[in-house]
């Protein structure tokens, strides 16, 4: 099994880091990085890993600024992961932390790995433990920020 990890430089901490040190400690599968400058050259990234690395799934780590523009890049940049996924039928996680989800320059260090590592323990289960992942299905998984729970009645 080979787990793609593809990050930017434009985020504003080391996400690709974060993600490999985090899956190491869940499995001993292959680890294969690639740094490109921004989320719109994630999807690229991601499918040059899945067709020419034969990653089995890749983790596409990045963090969209605060402007408009910034907002209109992430769209795009989710649209062709989306795309990359139809066209390579395989999963590629994208793990977005926008800059304004968080109050001040501390918690955007802190959403920005703790994100990361919660997806790297996502993938590393639907890579290896599927029936683990089903489990937690309808809990109110978030990552980063608490957990939403299960809706109660
Ligand atoms: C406006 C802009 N905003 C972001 C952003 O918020 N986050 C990010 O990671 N990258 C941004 N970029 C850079 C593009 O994603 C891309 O790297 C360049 O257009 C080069 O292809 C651009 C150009």
């Amino acid at each position: 099994m080979i787990i793609g990890v593809a990050d930017t430089t434009f985020a504003r901490a080391n996400m690709g880091a974060f993600a490999v040190d985090e899956l190491k400690k869940h499995t001993s599968a292959r680890i294969i990085r690639v740094t490109v400058p921004g989320v719109k050259d994630l999807p690229v990234a991601a499918k040059k890993l899945i067709e020419e690395e034969r990653c089995d799934i890749v983790m596409a780590l990045g963090m969209p600024g605060g402007k408009d523009q910034d907002k209109i890049c992430a769209h795009e940049a989710s649209q062709g992961i989306m795309m990359a996924q139809l066209m390579t039928n395989k999963h590629i996680i994208e793990v977005f932390v926008h800059e304004d989800e968080a109050k001040n320059d501390a918690e955007l260090a802190w959403l920005l790995e703790q994100r990361t590592r919660e997806h790297a323990v996502n993938v590393v289960l639907m890579l290896t433990r599927p029936q683990d992942m089903t489990k937690l299905a309808g809990t109110g998984q978030r990552q980063g920020f608490a957990d939403a729970g299960p809706a109660r009645r």
